[in-house]
């Protein structure tokens, strides 16, 4: 039996073939793209923290709804929203980058892995949340910024009762979680839930929130202040 499927097996994952078949093909595509990527060029290391980081999360503390619309904020070369997207399929994704070389690839893996709920967006989050204001039901990013930056990015995106999941690591108890709760506080969002967990040895914290008012009208802020001056205060 292949690396990937003893893995899942081992974490009771069990997905359906075709999901599988994908998930696989996107491996051999990323590691191989002729743009670098992501500095994982093994295909165990990618099916641990490409695929399974992604997946794992959403398969055993939240259960996404179908019919749902998604925006992975920042997804580099299409994580985690390609994996998503692949196990997913009644859930319509929308993967955001601002570098152009990111996006062209994903838009080439969307369309050599024939998954139709997916599309590519190259634009700086900030300005595509003015003209897509409260559209999406769900938000995620991974390996982006700073937790209360994140929830800036999210907050205009998302409807009223809205949710934005996060992938954190250890530091989000020692150093990001003050400013979130800050964030949060001033933008209308309620910590639902912070799951803890270990994956392939390494602590994992999956955070979830949900927006309870309407975005105030002046998020998005301009190009680049909600890194400037991030709204859980500066570090
Ligand atoms: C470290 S990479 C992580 C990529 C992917 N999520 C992953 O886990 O492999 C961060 C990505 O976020 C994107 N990014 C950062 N700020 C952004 C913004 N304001 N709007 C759109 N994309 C942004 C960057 O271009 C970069 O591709």
């Amino acid at each position: 039996m292949n690396f990937m499927l003893r893995v899942l097996e081992k974490y009771e994952i069990f997905l359906n073939e075709n999901s599988y078949k994908k998930l696989e093909s996107f491996i051999e595509l990323i590691i191989n793209y002729p743009v670098n990527l992501t500095a994982i060029k093994d295909k165990e290391e990618a099916s641990k923290h490409l695929i399974i980081d992604s997946i794992f999360p959403f398969e055993k503390y939240y259960q996404l709804k179908d019919n749902m619309k998604m925006i992975d904020i920042g997804t580099g070369g299409g994580i985690p929203g390609i994996p998503l997207s692949i196990i997913y399929n009644n859930v319509d994704f929308t993967l955001l980058d601002s570098i152009e070389k990111k996006i062209n690839a994903v838009k080439y893996f969307i369309k050599t892995l024939n998954i139709n709920n997916a599309n590519s967006v190259n634009s700086r989050v900030e300005l595509f949340s003015k003209e897509h204001r409260e559209e999406y039901d769900y938000a995620t990013a991974k390996a982006v910024s700073r937790s209360d930056i994140l929830l800036e990015y999210a907050a205009p995106l998302l409807k009223i009762g809205g949710m934005l999941f996060l992938y954190k690591g250890p530091t989000y108890i020692t150093e990001e979680k003050k400013y979130l709760e800050i964030a949060a506080e001033k933008i209308g969002f309620k910590i639902e839930k912070e799951i803890n967990y270990q994956l392939f040895d390494k602590e994992r914290y999956f955070i979830i929130l949900k927006k309870e008012i309407e975005t105030p009208k002046k998020y998005p802020r301009k190009v680049g202040m909600a890194v400037r001056k991030p709204l859980g205060g500066i570090l």
